[in-house]
């Protein structure tokens, strides 16, 4: 059974296979979709960008394209309901089973409500660590015509960041899930400690498999170090 993303669908994406998420978040420029692109070349992810779905929806005319365009030029955040449903239907497009979501969750809100509607645990949450004023340079020589790339929308979108994105910061720091870089460095040095925390993630994931799928290994490690009670971690 497939699930419609315009209906009504509350509940886990119908799936035997498991599927992998990990969340890219960080203030406004931090460089979240410079370090997605470089993830999605080496280890073969769907980049799903919140922002970018939401520019993709105002483009389509209608009255809520409209709406979410205000709300863009002001700085402020869509309602949940709307970028989770955005998110499943992406999803359910891609024939992927691992996502990259980029700039999600900004609020607790958003968090709920992707616990609620699609509920899969992320493996990681990766925060890309910036300075206010590095973010800001940064925004400011984008120059990809972004409606929100101004000086007054820069300001409400960096105080978004302070009150509602630092509280779901706090939650993943407090269950263990954030992978903290710093984002202040040229990209490809961001990404080499990027590129260590998904290795280690492919790592853990091997050694899992390990456990089930090769007996003999299995028995070697028993011999090695006793562990014969090795679990396949793959579920
Ligand atoms: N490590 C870096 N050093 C210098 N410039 C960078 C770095 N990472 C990204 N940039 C540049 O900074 C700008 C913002 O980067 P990017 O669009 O990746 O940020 P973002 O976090 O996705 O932004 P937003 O939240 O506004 O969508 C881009 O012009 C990008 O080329
Ligand atoms: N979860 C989200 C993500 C984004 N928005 C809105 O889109 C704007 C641009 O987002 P970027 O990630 O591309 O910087 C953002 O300022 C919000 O208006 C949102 O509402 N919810």
């Amino acid at each position: 059974m497939m699930a419609d993303a315009n209906k009504a669908y509350v509940g886990p994406i119908p799936s035997g296979k498991k599927i992998k998420i990990v969340f890219v978040i960080g203030g406004p420029g931090s460089g979240k979709g410079t370090q997605c692109s470089k993830i999605v070349n080496q280890f073969g992810y769907t980049h799903l960008s919140a922002g970018d779905l939401l520019r993709h929806e105002v483009k389509s005319n209608t009255e809520q394209g409209t709406m979410i365009q205000n709300l863009m030029h002001e700085g402020k955040l869509v309602s949940s309901d709307i970028i989770v449903r955005l998110l499943l239907k992406a999803m359910l497009a891609s024939g992927n089973d691992k996502f990259l979501i980029d700039g999600f969750p900004r609020n607790e809100e958003n968090r709920e409500a992707y616990e609620k509607i699609i509920n899969i645990d992320p493996e990681f949450v990766l925060l890309i660590d910036c300075s206010r004023e590095e973010m800001e340079r940064r925004i400011l020589h984008r120059n990809q015509g972004r409606d929100d790339d101004n000086m007054d929308t820069i300001r409400r979108r960096f105080q978004v960041f302070q009150e509602s994105t630092l509280p779901v910061i706090q939650h993943y720091e407090k269950t263990g899930k954030l992978r903290r870089v710093d984002g202040t460095r040229q990209p490809d040095m961001v990404f080499e400690d990027v590129k260590a925390i998904f290795e280690q993630l492919n790592t853990q994931a091997n050694q899992g498999g390990i456990a089930q799928t090769n007996p003999f290994k299995r028995w070697f490690l028993h011999l090695c170090c006793g562990c014969f009670d090795v679990q396949d971690r793959r579920d």
